[in-house]
């Protein structure tokens, strides 16, 4: 069997939002009972098959690298953040803070080379940053479960803001309940549109190089769990 292609995306966000829960529902399409805390990097893969049901489609490797969201790894994580091609932002729908620090994770992975790093984030946020990022994103809010008794105006006025900045598309869900996943659903076919845009620009555009071709210097060796999963949202 021929190497099957792979395109790197980076989930990141606030530690205690439900990166690693999420990762594991949009991988192996259930929750995950017992998640810990992530120090460093986990890599969970799925299947995905691209432009599935046209004579385009193909199956790839999406790789989604679950970044530990602690602040006391805030010096070391830059090191999984090249290549990348396409990034998560990760939010907790009850927790207004975790929302507003989405733009400082951003601004960390465009500022990989070190550059203005203070209280565990990269502060020099500059939004002309994301209007001339290429980089395909998708927001997504966890923990919608227990936001439904967060005032329905609250959260509607937080939500939009960082993803019209960037031009990213928005998901909102809880990572313990699969049916905010189920095939044929708006978030289903939002997720698979993500990941087809990412493909898209790294594999069938004319700008089709790697965000950065250096190396991935990974000393820690993430653990890699491949899930054979070729289930399709
Ligand atoms: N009620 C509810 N709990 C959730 C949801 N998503 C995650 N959790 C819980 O939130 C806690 C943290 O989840 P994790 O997935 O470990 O969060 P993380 O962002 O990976 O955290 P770090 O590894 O510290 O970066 C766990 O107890 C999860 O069970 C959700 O949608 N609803």
């Amino acid at each position: 069997m021929a190497a099957t292609d792979k395109v790197r995306i980076l989930v990141v966000g606030d530690s205690g939002v439900g990166k690693t829960s999420l990762v594991h529902m949009i991988c192996h399409n259930e929750p995950m009972l017992n998640p810990s805390w992530t120090i460093g990097c986990s890599v969970d893969v799925k299947l995905h098959d691209y432009k599935a049901g046209t004579p385009a489609e193909k199956t790839y490797f999406i790789e989604l690298w679950d970044i530990g969201g602690s602040s006391s790894h805030k010096n070391s994580r830059s090191i999984f953040y090249s290549p990348v091609n396409g990034i998560i932002l990760v939010h907790d729908l009850s927790n207004r803070k975790s929302h507003q620090n989405l733009r400082k994770w951003l601004a960390e992975i465009l500022n990989k080379e070190g550059k203005g790093i203070e209280n565990g984030y990269y502060d020099d946020y500059d939004p002309e940053q994301f209007a001339g990022n290429q980089i395909p994103i998708l927001v997504i809010g966890t923990k919608a479960d227990l936001a439904e008794t967060v005032k329905k105006e609250t959260l509607l006025s937080r939500m939009s803001s960082i993803a019209e900045e960037c031009c990213a598309d928005e998901i909102n869900l809880a990572c313990n309940q699969v049916k905010y996943l189920a095939p044929g659903s708006s978030n289903a076919v939002r997720l698979s549109r993500f990941f087809d845009k990412v493909l898209e620009r790294r594999y069938h555009s004319s700008n089709n190089l790697q965000t950065s071709q250096s190396p991935v210097v990974d000393r820690r060796r993430p653990a890699m769990h491949y899930s054979k999963s070729s289930h399709v949202d």
